[in-house]
């Protein structure tokens, strides 16, 4: 495992230890919170950071790149976690993804029959 992998290993088990079902305390833990508050308030949060980043992005501070983006991705972790998902999955599937053209992928759906993104 990368350092990089480890942080986000690391934050995940935290969240798993944040569920209501492993005893956290919603007043003590930000996190704790959010998964009592359920499903939309986590998607509300997701939304919101995604137009703090794109606002930054627009303004092109980078700090506030960075860090707009490290709220993003806290923030799609715990959606995650939600669904007993980990951010090993969401690396898998972009090794899985690493060098194949987004062109050649969606030209590959169209002769699969598949019309979803049409
Ligand atoms: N990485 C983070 C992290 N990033 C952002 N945040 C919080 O996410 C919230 C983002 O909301 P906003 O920026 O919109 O700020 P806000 O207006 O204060 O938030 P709201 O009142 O709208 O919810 C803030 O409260 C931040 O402090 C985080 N909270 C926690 N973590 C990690 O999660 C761990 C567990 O946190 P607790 O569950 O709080 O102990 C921590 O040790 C950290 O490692």
């Amino acid at each position: 495992m990368t350092y990089e992998e480890a942080i986000l290993a690391r934050i995940a088990n935290v969240l798993e230890s944040r569920k209501p079902d492993a005893g956290a305390d919603p007043k003590q833990s930000y996190v704790a919170s959010l998964f009592v508050k359920g499903q939309d308030a986590i998607l509300k949060k997701v939304g919101e950071e995604a137009t703090e980043l794109v606002m930054a992005s627009k303004d092109g501070i980078p700090d506030r790149i960075v860090s707009e983006t490290a709220d993003l991705w806290f923030h799609c972790m715990i959606a995650l976690a939600h669904h007993g998902l980990r951010p090993e999955d969401v690396l898998a599937e972009l090794a899985r993804r690493e060098g194949i053209s987004g062109h050649q992928e969606k030209a590959s759906r169209s002769t699969q029959g598949d019309s979803s993104n049409e």
